[in-house]
């Protein structure tokens, strides 16, 4: 009986030691060669780290950013941080600088058009469908942006500024009303709806109707308005275990999915009959009718990849565009020196004429006069991102990074954080300003253009910001197709209301008032506020109480 007991325990003891080994290898072994600024735990990994740092900052509403922005600053600004997140996540490499970030963006012997996407874009297959260009890879994505490059580029889209100059005018109504009204309102729906509404108009000649508060909008925007609300997370039940939402996720994809996929037929038939009568010719000018000019026979597979690439670009086209609104709205209202240089910029641009009018007179001109205004909306995306870029370094690969010490690290089998957020405020390129909204450091760069961003040897004069540096729509072949698009935008916007409005925070981030009633200001002239606006994230990065203002006429002084 004893030897019995005995064996036993050798058994179990021997098994709990072989087991041990077995994690502890797993653990620690596979990643050992990678510079590691914190202790992982056997069970949790560098979950426990990350977990702490969140604990630090507060506030559990925050974006993940923050929690990885304190932890590299407390390991003294390294060029990568790695975290284990297995087995929940593949190990995640942060990366907080633009040299690393360039080795994983551009074009490589290994990687022909960057470092794979990660797998975590899964989540978002629902909204953008699993054909999506922003999750393809190889032959499949080439093939895509090469089809729908075209209504994307430079010199198309100055052809669709009357739809974007339309669209603000409605925006302005809103806009009007309020300050009217003297309400507050949420500035996240008001911009998403405005956004909404031009990208539906650009890619597929459609008036969604986004804005129109009366009517809702067209039914795929009611669609699209379900299905964004399943990934906020409520905080009562884990996202994963949420059944009803996962259902309510699953039924408004499905319709979006069929809506959208009868507006390509409709659109198709329409451009068919157009070729037949119109010398082989077609009027429509959107991004779709551009993509789908040289089909004859819209097959189920044609039109399941168009749909795919529509969703994605209604749903990648208004939301970060918006979020960036948003952030330049609350930007430049605290901070009445650059809102005073902006507003001179555009009476020295517009005059007394309607901007409207201008742009659609003089376009290139005009455009090209808003140098403060790009400088504005450049300086915005750098410091408020809306998005990053992840990827996966597959296992295998043997990719490779070369860092400052001239170590070289090889990558395979993590996951690849290209965190904007913390890359655009390193203090070792930005300065001690590099949390500070400053315009004026890109004075003489405003340039934002694709043929720059994409020119990713380009050398880089020592005197000014590195071009890396600067990443909010990702760098390299999978750099965002409608960065032309979004700066065009912004332009438009502000010039038609940053004379016309004063907008007014309330709630967080709010403007503390001195004792005469006035707006107290710091040292820097810039409006105290009663805290910090920050980011939370509800799929993309944006403020998290949906930047509740006031809208007041401007009166001149
Ligand atoms: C301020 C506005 C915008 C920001 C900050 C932004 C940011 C980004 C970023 C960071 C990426 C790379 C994502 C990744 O690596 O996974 C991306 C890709 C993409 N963006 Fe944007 N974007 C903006 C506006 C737009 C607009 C207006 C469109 C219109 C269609 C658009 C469509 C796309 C698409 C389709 C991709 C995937 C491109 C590819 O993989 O080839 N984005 N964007």
């Amino acid at each position: 009986m004893e030897i019995h007991t005995y064996t036993t325990l050798a058994v179990v003891s021997a098994l709990a030691w072989f087991l041990y080994i077995q994690l502890y290898n797993w653990r620690f072994r596979p990643f050992s060669h990678i510079p590691q600024y914190y202790p992982n735990s056997l069970l949790f990994g560098g979950i426990k780290t990350i977990a702490g740092a969140f604990k630090r900052l507060g506030d559990l509403r925050r974006h993940p950013d923050y929690a990885f922005q304190a932890l590299w600053r407390e390991s003294g600004y390294p060029q990568i941080n790695f975290y284990d997140l297995r087995p929940l996540n593949p190990a995640m490499v942060v990366v907080n600088s633009h040299e690393v970030a360039e080795q994983i963006a551009k074009a490589s012997k290994i990687h022909p058009w960057s470092v794979t996407k990660s797998p975590t874009m899964a989540d978002l297959q629902h909204l953008i469908g699993d054909k999506s260009m922003l999750s393809a890879e190889g032959e499949t994505w080439k093939a895509l942006r090469k089809r729908f490059n075209p209504g994307f580029a430079p010199q198309h889209l100055i052809t669709l500024l009357p739809i974007i100059i339309q669209k603000s005018s409605v925006f302005m109504k809103r806009l009007d009303a309020l300050a009217e009204s003297d309400a507050e309102a949420d500035m996240e729906p008001l911009c998403t709806d405005l956004t909404f509404d031009i990208i539906g108009d650009v890619v597929c000649n459609l008036d969604l109707q986004a804005q129109d508060e009366t009517s809702g909008g067209h039914e795929v925007v009611g669609y699209f308005r379900q299905l964004i609300k399943t990934f906020v997370d409520t905080g009562y039940i884990p996202m994963w275990m949420n059944v009803p939402n996962r259902i309510r996720r699953i039924y408004y994809s499905n319709k979006a999915d069929a809506s959208i996929k009868q507006c390509i037929k409709d659109k198709f038939a329409e451009m068919k009959a157009e070729q037949k009568t119109d010398t082989n010719q077609t009027k429509s000018r959107s991004v779709l009718a551009l993509a789908l000019r040289d089909i004859d026979v819209l097959t189920k597979g044609d039109l399941q990849t168009t749909a795919d690439q529509v969703k994605t670009f209604f749903f990648a086209g208004h939301d970060t565009t918006s979020t960036m609104l948003q952030r330049l709205f609350y930007s430049l209202s605290i901070e009445p020196k650059r809102l005073q240089i902006l507003r001179a910029e555009h009476d020295a641009v517009f005059g007394n004429e309607d901007p409207r009018d201008v742009f659609l007179a003089r376009p290139d001109e005009t455009l090209k006069g808003l140098t403060y205004t790009s400088a504005c909306i450049k300086e915005t995306l750098r410091l408020w991102p809306p998005g990053s870029s992840a990827r996966l370094s597959v296992p295998g690969k043997g990719f490779k990074i070369r860092l400052d010490d001239g170590q070289e690290v090889c990558l395979d089998g993590t996951l690849l954080y290209i965190a904007h957020f913390l890359i655009q405020r390193d203090p070792k390129v930005f300065g001690e300003t590099a949390d500070e909204f400053v315009p004026e450091r890109w004075l003489g760069d405003t340039d934002t253009t694709a043929s720059k961003l994409n020119d990713v040897d380009a050398p880089t004069d020592e005197k000014k910001i590195p071009i890396s540096a600067w990443r909010p729509f990702e760098r390299g072949p999978k750099n965002c197709i409608g960065q032309e698009l979004a700066n065009l935008e912004a332009r438009v916007i502000l010039a038609c209301v940053m004379r016309r409005y004063d907008f007014v925070k309330v709630g967080p981030g709010e403007v503390l008032l001195d004792e005469k009633g006035k707006p107290a200001v710091d040292d820097n002239g810039r409006y105290k506020t009663n805290g910090e606006l920050f980011n939370a994230i509800v799929i993309t990065s944006k403020p998290f109480d949906k930047c509740r203002m006031k809208i007041k006429m401007h009166e001149a002084e």
